[in-house]
């Protein structure tokens, strides 16, 4: 078949579809997926070449669950996308009344807490795989409306009652464009990394230390359970610069000599804001 296969989670109509149309263009051939597991198990066993996950969203935080997977993952970052997430209520019948259950992905129903509180206070909450189900429910089930984007509003012809309902209209979720390999220096780029700390004192420090010393400049900084002991963390850092420039080299190298663990995830284009 002809185009770029890109998994990532649908059905049709997500933003993850939106995301990866934006990174590839006309050329992405989405391949869906119902999870983000599923997005990586389908790339592990080759079922497309890309992959695009969500991994951080601005008004609730880091995606654990591709954090997570991306340790164990022999897959590389090769890109990133931010996408402002416009999020609608969307309904087959034009009218507010009537509403008993709205559906959303978890995300999406977090993102929007303060408008459901104050227009639908009595509507039961129902979490679903993702958006696009979430419109694809509600065009089926009356009495039920729907968080989700224009694109999964179009595909099943549900009406917006409610534009831009998000908490803020800030709200924006980068998602990662995860291959075999990851890209080539652009001049604009960064690094995403996984390390350890031994749990001693100034060990945390003794590793933040060749960023400062190299000029190499972090953008951020996570912690996730590293699930192999109890209060024990794998640490997610993003740097400004590719692998391969010269002090995010230096950097790594000597990083390596003081980290329990290390894991570079990917060198990759920074995203245009
Ligand atoms: O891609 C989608 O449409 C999703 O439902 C997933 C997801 C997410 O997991 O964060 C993607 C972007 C939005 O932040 C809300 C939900």
């Amino acid at each position: 078949m002809e185009g770029i296969s890109v998994a990532c989670l649908g059905p049709a109509g997500t933003f993850s579809e939106e995301a990866a149309s934006r990174h590839f263009g006309q050329d992405a051939r989405p391949v869906f997926c119902t999870s983000i597991d599923d997005v990586f198990d389908g790339m592990e066993a080759r079922a497309a070449r890309f992959g695009v996950v969500p991994v951080e969203n601005s008004l609730e935080g880091a995606i654990g669950h591709t954090l997570d997977r991306l340790v164990a993952s022999p897959l590389r970052i090769s890109g990133e996308v931010a996408l402002p997430i416009r999020q609608h209520l969307l309904r087959r019948e034009g009218r507010l009344e009537g509403i008993t259950r709205v559906y959303g992905h978890a995300q999406s129903l977090a993102q929007c807490q303060r408008f459901l509180k104050d227009t639908l206070p009595l509507a039961e909450r129902v979490a679903v795989s993702s958006n696009a189900e979430a419109a694809r429910l509600a065009a089926r089930e009356p009495g039920t409306a729907a968080l989700a984007g224009k694109r999964a509003a179009a595909i099943h012809a549900l009406t917006i009652l409610a534009e831009g309902v998000e908490d803020d209209p800030t709200n924006t979720t980068r998602f990662l464009v995860i291959g075999e390999t990851s890209a080539a220096p652009s001049g604009h780029d960064k690094t995403s990394l996984v390390m350890s700390a031994p749990n001693r004192p100034g060990s945390m420090l003794a590793l933040l230390r060749p960023f400062s010393r190299h000029g190499v400049s972090m953008t951020k900084l996570e912690s996730r359970p590293s699930r192999r002991g109890l209060w024990d963390y794998l640490f997610f850092v993003d740097v400004e610069g590719h692998a391969k420039d010269v002090n995010v080299r230096h950097a790594l190298v000597e990083l390596e000599a003081r980290a329990g663990y290390l894991k570079v995830l990917g060198s990759y284009p920074m995203a245009r804001p």
